[in-house]
């Protein structure tokens, strides 16, 4: 914005049909944005030709600004300071490119040197609203190269999709542009929990290059993505690409990954996990859409319902379990069903939360499946659901974790403005003792979690399936437990800025309806605690557990 103007500039326009104001010495013209204005056109008269950054930062988020800037700003103060040339490392600096120290400092394993240095600061630097590694703590697992992925995924966060977000969940879309550029920037290709297929992509990933590519990488992705305080964007974006992609890539066989990888990689095609029926949640083995092989042994013959599907509505393929043998586990394969095959239907389901993710209830009526698509073995498509799942609760886990951060964040930062009692919320101390029990928690969750991803970056496939079973099963458990203890105390400090939709609560108050989205599927709280134990107990007794 090049136009500068004076003080007393601005001052002359003061009048209804001429109406300009200032906030943080950029100048905005609300003459035709005041009748629109959600908190009325009296008030902004009242500022009318002054100076109202206080007045905007007591009802608003930055997001607003973000939003409504392109529109509405006609310029600067002149006395407003010149932008320094190089960005401090900070919430919205551009995504630094490897130099030849970055490369050289990236090791081919995630793990660094115990001796390796802090990364630099980066963020808001409001303690525990980021991870630790984010705020000059040592870490042993990340280096420059997550680093660069971090901020590389964050400016674009916080420029293209932050500033829409309530928008989008409101509308119950996101759109399909965002989905297409991140197959462009080959996010889509690092969610997969593999090594990076370069085999499948145009282009990788500017900040890491392929070969370097590992977990907490992935991590970053999704933990940045979360940021927007949204599950039904992150699940637009990942719901059913993170959990109905790997079981292709990892046990599809070559032909149908060569013809179907690249479309779903670059975005332009859209694939979801099928499991859940409407009488089979978390009991999997009891399923029942069923698929019958045909006489001459080419097809399979698909009948039965699916509900509570993420992205179903939107997609082309769709990872499905179905019965081909008997009772029990041992009868259930995985077939890669395609919408084109015809006989799928799909209709959005209305659910309490998640609102942008396209939750669906799925009918397959005489569906012709070619067996080609089976995805591993006949039958044995138990074994390929479990590897599936530590995927899948490894990714819910990072989501609950960064919504309770932000839970956190946002109430900070809402404590340290608003005032009751003559006081700010923050020097209230009943108002820290919530933030300090948001924030333990978050903390050693966290902390878990950095330890199975690097467990799982050093297991091979299977014994993941059996050591990490256990493990993943409980912190599942205590991050959604976490996410909602978060969601309801920033619901407290919000108070009724948080019970109505949209303004300064919008994310508190979205995030307090996606908390049952992440606490019941992927495995409920309980018969993840259950499992926890039920499984870490039966592999250590086959690993020589003394009692
Ligand atoms: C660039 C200028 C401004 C823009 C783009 C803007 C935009 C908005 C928007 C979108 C909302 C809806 C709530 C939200 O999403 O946060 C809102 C609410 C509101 N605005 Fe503004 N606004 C501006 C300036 C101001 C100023 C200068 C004042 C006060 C003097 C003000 C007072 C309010 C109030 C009181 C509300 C209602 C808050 C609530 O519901 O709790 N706005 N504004």
């Amino acid at each position: 914005m090049s136009k500068t103007f004076s003080k007393s500039d601005v001052a002359s326009h003061n009048k209804g049909d001429n109406l300009w104001i200032i906030v943080d010495d950029d100048v905005y013209d609300l003459t035709k944005f005041q009748d629109e204005h959600p908190g009325g056109k009296k008030i902004l008269t009242r500022v009318a030709g002054k100076d109202a950054s206080k007045q905007f930062w007591k009802y608003h988020n930055e997001g607003i600004l973000k939003k409504y800037k392109p529109k509405l700003q006609v310029g600067s103060l002149d006395s407003k300071p010149k932008a320094e040339p190089t960005p401090e490392p900070s919430s919205t600096y551009a995504a630094p490119q490897p130099t030849k120290e970055t490369k050289k400092a990236i090791t081919p394993s995630s793990a660094q040197t115990e001796e390796a240095e802090p990364l630099e600061p980066f963020g808001s630097l409001i303690p525990f609203a980021d991870p630790n590694w984010y705020q000059g703590f040592h870490s042993p697992y990340f280096n420059e190269s997550h680093a660069a992925l971090r901020a590389e995924v964050r400016q674009w966060v916080e420029s293209d999709i932050e500033p829409y977000v309530t928008e989008w969940d409101e509308k119950k879309e996101v759109p399909r542009e965002i989905f297409l550029e991140a197959g462009r920037r080959g996010y889509l290709a690092g969610l997969l929990g593999v090594k990076y297929p370069v085999e499948y992509v145009k282009s990788s990933i500017k900040s890491v290059s392929p070969e370097h590519w590992d977990l907490f990488h992935e991590m970053i992705i999704t933990d940045e993505l979360s940021r927007v305080g949204s599950g039904g964007f992150v699940w637009n974006m990942i719901g059913g690409f993170g959990i109905g992609g790997p079981p292709l890539i990892k046990f599809g066989k070559k032909a149908l990954k060569d013809r179907i990888m690249p479309g779903l990689l670059s975005g332009e095609k859209r694939i979801c996990l099928a499991i859940t029926e409407p009488d089979a949640g978390s009991d999997v083995a009891n399923l029942t859409c069923e698929a019958k092989l045909s006489e001459d042994g080419k097809h399979y013959i698909v009948n039965g319902e699916k509900k509570w599907i993420t992205n179903g509505i939107w997609c082309d393929y769709f990872t499905t379990a179905v019965r081909t043998g008997g009772e029990g586990m041992n009868g259930v394969t995985l077939l890669l069903i395609e919408r084109e095959f015809g006989g799928v239907s799909t209709r959005r389901m209305d659910c309490q939360g998640v609102w942008s993710s396209g939750t669906t209830y799925i009918t397959f009526e005489d569906v012709k499946v070619p067996v080609e698509n089976v995805l591993g073995k006949e039958n044995q498509g138990f074994k390929v659901i479990m590897t599936n799942f530590n995927h899948e609760r490894m990714g819910i886990i990072i989501q609950c974790l960064r919504f309770s951060r932000v839970c956190y964040e946002e109430s900070v930062k809402y404590a340290n403005k608003r005032r009751t009692f003559g006081k700010k919320l923050i020097e209230h101390p009943v108002i820290r003792m919530k933030l300090a029990h948001m924030a333990r928690q978050i903390e050693a969750s966290y902390s878990w979690l950095e330890n199975l991803i690097y467990q799982c970056e050093k297991m091979g496939e299977t014994e993941a399936m059996l050591r990490l079973g256990g493990p993943i099963a409980g912190l599942k458990a205590q991050s959604t437990l976490t996410f909602e203890f978060c969601a309801r105390e920033a619901s407290q400090i919000f108070g009724g800025l948080s019970y109505s939709r949209g303004g300064q609560g919008a994310k508190v108050e979205r995030l307090y309806r996606d908390v049952r989205a992440y606490a019941i599927p992927g495995g409920s709280e309980e018969i993840m605690l259950d499992l926890s134990m039920r499984q870490s107990l039966r592999v250590a007794k086959m690993t020589g557990m003394k009692l």
